[in-house]
């Protein structure tokens, strides 16, 4: 039998340091747990740019759609700022979503008990919080067409167009509906139906299904601003939120900061099931390629580490060892080991990234 395949595209900035830890990880698996993968690298986003000319060379598409898996770091930085936009980086990693169809990305905000202090909010309000937003990751504004800078008279004007399916409305509501039902069994669906035709649309799609196929789950409705401001307020409220591309990109960063830090939110991105039954899958951090901290050995790997673990519970069907991973990641937080970002005023000295990463492999060790 062939080793499960995995793609890893460790992009810009802090995206390779941050992957060279779950490289670690990937290694530990392979050795100790029987568990190898046969993994190629490869490029995307600037460093595509700088040796191809293009943030996602037609090659390493095509790599990408044979794969069981992608792994990605980050993309982007201010190097490429000034590029033209249809070689940017960050369209490097629009196409790869939209060529895998990627529609479903999953983002969950759990705050480890370690970190309930350290969160932006009170410890009662997030200890234990463990949410899932779904966001819709193919279609809306940031693919939506007519998009573009134009010359009006004597002024430019931006246009960027959101759209939306029935069709697409509805996978995505389905992704949502199925998750709830094996976690808390409640979904709430962000749009602002107030203001924008999309949103009505949104509404109206995921009442039908929900009522045709899913009439076990609990349904709510919240225009998304006062959905940002609830997450904030009583993140608890929520079990599944699912959401559109440009809201669900917005609703996660602030959900990231409930655990404690941009650094460590995980994400998969999962479009239809391949002849395997598995999903096309991508895992990536929810945060960027973090230019301020890129080079300096600061950034968490912990987003990027357990990114990894739920594509061992989507991708290869390791639930058990996803939660190894979990557990090695909470028990490293337990025992006081901090990077930069989760520190706060009290002068406990920051582990390096390749020391978190060491401390998540020891961890993972000592749970055998
Ligand atoms: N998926 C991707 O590849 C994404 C790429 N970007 C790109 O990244 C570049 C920088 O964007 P920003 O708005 O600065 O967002 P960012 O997520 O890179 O950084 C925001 C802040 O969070 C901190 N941070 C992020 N990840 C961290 C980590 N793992 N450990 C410690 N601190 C961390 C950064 O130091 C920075 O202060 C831009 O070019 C942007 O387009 C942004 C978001 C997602
Ligand atoms: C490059 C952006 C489209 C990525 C982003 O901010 C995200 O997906 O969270
Ligand atoms: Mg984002």
């Amino acid at each position: 039998m062939t080793n499960p395949s995995i793609l890893i595209l460790a992009g810009d900035g802090i995206g390779p340091e941050v992957m060279a830890e779950v490289r670690k990880v990937i290694d530990w698996y392979g050795n100790k747990r029987d568990l190898a993968f046969d993994v190629s690298e490869d490029l995307v986003g600037g460093c595509a740019y700088d040796k191809h000319g293009t943030p996602l060379h037609d090659d390493t598409m095509a790599k990408a759609q044979e794969v069981d898996a992608v792994l990605l770091g980050a993309v982007g930085g201010p190097k490429y700022d000034a590029l033209d936009f249809s070689v940017k980086p960050e369209r490097g990693l629009l196409r790869l979503r939209k060529e895998m169809d990627l529609y479903a990305n999953l983002r969950p905000a759990q705050c480890f008990d370690a970190l309930a202090d350290f969160s932006s909010l009170k410890k009662d309000v997030v200890a234990g919080l463990d949410i899932m937003i779904v966001r819709e990751l193919t279609s809306g504004i940031y693919f939506g067409e007519p998009r573009g800078i134009i010359k009006e008279g004597n002024e430019r004007v931006g246009i960027n167009t959101q759209r939306y399916t029935e069709s697409e409305i509805a996978r995505v509501a389905r992704s949502a509906f199925e998750l709830a039902r094996k976690r808390g069994n409640k979904v709430c669906s962000m749009e602002k139906a107030n203001v924008m035709e999309s949103g009505i649309l949104w509404r109206d799609v995921v009442t039908e299904v929900h009522a045709a196929e899913y009439p076990d789950v609990e349904l709510s409705h919240m225009y998304a601003d006062a959905g940002a401001m609830q997450l904030c307020r009583w993140p608890k409220q929520f079990d599944v939120i699912v959401t559109d591309n440009l809201f669900g990109d917005l609703l996660s960063d602030a959900a990231a900061m409930l655990t404690g830090s941009l650094g460590m939110l995980p994400s998969a991105s999962l479009g239809a099931p391949m002849d395997n039954g598995r999903p096309k899958a991508l895992y990536e951090p929810v945060h960027g390629s973090a230019p301020d901290i890129a080079g300096q050995g600061k950034a968490n790997p912990i987003a990027c580490v357990l990114s990894f673990a739920m594509a061992l519970r989507y991708s290869f069907d390791q639930g058990a060892e996803a939660d190894r991973l979990e557990k090695a990641v909470e028990t490293v937080l337990a025992d006081g080991k901090r990077t930069a970002d989760l520190l706060g005023e009290d002068g406990v000295t920051p582990v390096t990234t390749a020391e978190m990463g060491d401390a998540i492999v020891a961890a993972l060790e000592a749970s055998l």
